[in-house]
């Protein structure tokens, strides 16, 4: 089996590339499932506030990487040659995933600053800012967990400060490619 992990800063576009690939039939196992079912069960609303508490909670009980350890079991039980992990924010859940499938790779989304408050200005999820300082908040925030140092682990670069278009063709031919690896 081979796995493929994205990272990058919030709003670079993990998502679309995620629907990207679920389009092309590659499951997708989602790591923030994982804390928003943490967060369901404790009774309260998927905001920002709530998800950022209760992981930064499970990686102070648990460690770093307990999200990433949460999520093998997941990506071991698909039955594909190809699956997708949507969600890593650190080098440590890098490492887990390195340790387990001997094939990951990893890709780095980069989009600029003004693309992604651009863009998150249009989303409107429910846990969504809608400022310049807000959106350097979350990147600050995530920064801490090690985006930063799993940024630089990063086995391919993808930028899209493109068109929707141009990212999905960048996207297509990757998962092809990745497809083919034996
Ligand atoms: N190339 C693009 N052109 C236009 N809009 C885009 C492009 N890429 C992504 N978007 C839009 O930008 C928003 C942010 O992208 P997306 O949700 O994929 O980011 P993300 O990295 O998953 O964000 P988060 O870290 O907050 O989960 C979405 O509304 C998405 O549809």
């Amino acid at each position: 089996m081979n796995v493929i992990g994205v990272v990058g800063l919030p709003a670079s576009g993990k998502g679309e590339f995620s629907k990207i690939a679920e389009g092309l039939g590659i499951p997708v196992v989602v790591m923030g499932d994982v804390i928003r079912n943490a967060v369901k069960k404790a009774g309260l609303p998927p905001t920002d506030e709530n998800l950022g508490a209760m992981a930064n909670r499970l990686r102070a009980e648990r460690g770093m990487d307990a999200i990433a350890i949460l999520c093998v079991d997941a990506v071991k039980e698909q039955k594909a040659r190809l699956v997708l992990i949507d969600g890593i924010r650190g080098d440590a859940e890098v490492r887990v995933f390195r340790e387990h499938f001997p094939g990951f790779r990893l890709i780095a989304i980069e989009t600029s600053f003004e693309k992604r408050l651009s863009r998150l200005c249009e989303r409107k999820r429910s846990d969504d800012v809608g400022s310049a300082e807000g959106l350097l908040t979350r990147d600050k925030r995530e920064l801490g967990w090690g985006l930063g140092n799993a940024l630089q682990l990063a086995d391919i670069r993808l930028n899209n400060d493109g068109s929707l278009e141009e990212f999905t063709a960048r996207v297509t031919d990757l998962i092809h490619s990745m497809e083919r690896e034996p």
